[in-house]
């Protein structure tokens, strides 16, 4: 196994020890690379699982249950009312303030549905994603958009200033489009680093520096597109203030963990 799966795996065992739950009854688990080492984890545990609904963020992942031997219920199956212990998931960069960019995988649109009905979202990823601002490494933002509407949305994602949006193509045989679970495209729209919003000094005239967006505007800008469905960036409030706030876990992680090229797990959390 190559460095950077082991560390995949390190992140994911720790993230396990410590934050599932002892009689967990509903789990979210995301999708990429990074979460099969989660399965793997809770399955190392040796708890019986026979009670745990494991809920999906798409194919990839009710096929991961499933391969696992665990009981998988699709979002749209889930009970009224139910608010799911924990959900694990990956990210593909995560900044100082654990505000997270998704959507590498073109699940960000049941990714997000999970984490938001969670208690808490723990977020695991090796040690390329960890990074003081978003978009250091991982150049653009994934955004989930609706077929009919992609020409439109690219219009407009570079009028807020990205550069060169392109649609997300096929990287198998088949041309064309990628399409996500929803038969939607994914739009990459490339910007500059993201600042926190702590760090948004706006011009004498109030307004925003034109080539600087925090997390939450450009976030909430790009979501008022119509046509767009979901946007990769995962950010706001989370832990008990989105519980306070009635949005149950809110979208971004309570506690990061990091698998590093020494074999430590680096633990991040959310300061409230
Ligand atoms: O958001 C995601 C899929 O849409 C993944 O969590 C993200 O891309 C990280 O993937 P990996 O664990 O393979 O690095």
């Amino acid at each position: 196994m190559d460095s950077v799966e082991l560390e995949k795996r390190s992140a994911a065992e720790a993230a396990v020890k410590n934050h599932y739950p002892a009689n967990a009854k509903w789990v979210g688990i995301g999708s990429g690379t990074t979460i099969v080492f989660v399965v793997e984890a809770i399955k190392k545990l040796e708890i019986d699982t026979s009670l745990t609904k494991f809920v999906p963020t798409g194919y990839q992942s009710k096929q991961l249950i499933l391969s696992a031997g665990l009981t998988a219920v699709e979002f749209d199956s889930l009970p009224e009312g139910v608010v799911l212990d924990v959900a694990f998931d990956g990210a593909d960069e995560v900044d100082d303030n654990l505000n997270c960019i998704k959507g590498g995988g073109a699940c960000l649109f049941q990714e997000k549905l999970v984490v938001l009905q969670a208690k808490e979202f723990i977020c695991v990823a090796d040690s390329r994603k960890l990074k003081p601002r978003l978009l250091t490494a991982w150049k653009a933002i994934p955004i989930e958009v609706a077929p009919i509407a992609v020409y439109r949305v690219l219009r407009e994602l570079k009028k807020l200033g990205s550069i060169d949006p392109t649609i997300r193509t096929n990287t198998i045989a088949k041309a064309g489009p990628l399409k996500t679970d929803q038969g939607f495209f994914i739009i990459d729209a490339p910007f500059p680093p993201l600042r926190l919003p702590s760090e948004m000094i706006p011009l004498t005239d109030g307004t925003r520096p034109a080539d600087a967006w925090d997390v939450e505007t450009l976030s909430k800008t790009i979501k008022e597109i119509p046509g767009v469905l979901e946007v990769g960036i995962f950010s706001g409030v989370t832990g008990p203030q989105a519980q306070a706030a009635g949005g149950i876990g809110g979208q971004k992680p309570v506690a990061a963990y990091f698998g590093m090229p020494d074999g430590t797990v680096v633990e991040k959390k959310a300061v409230y």
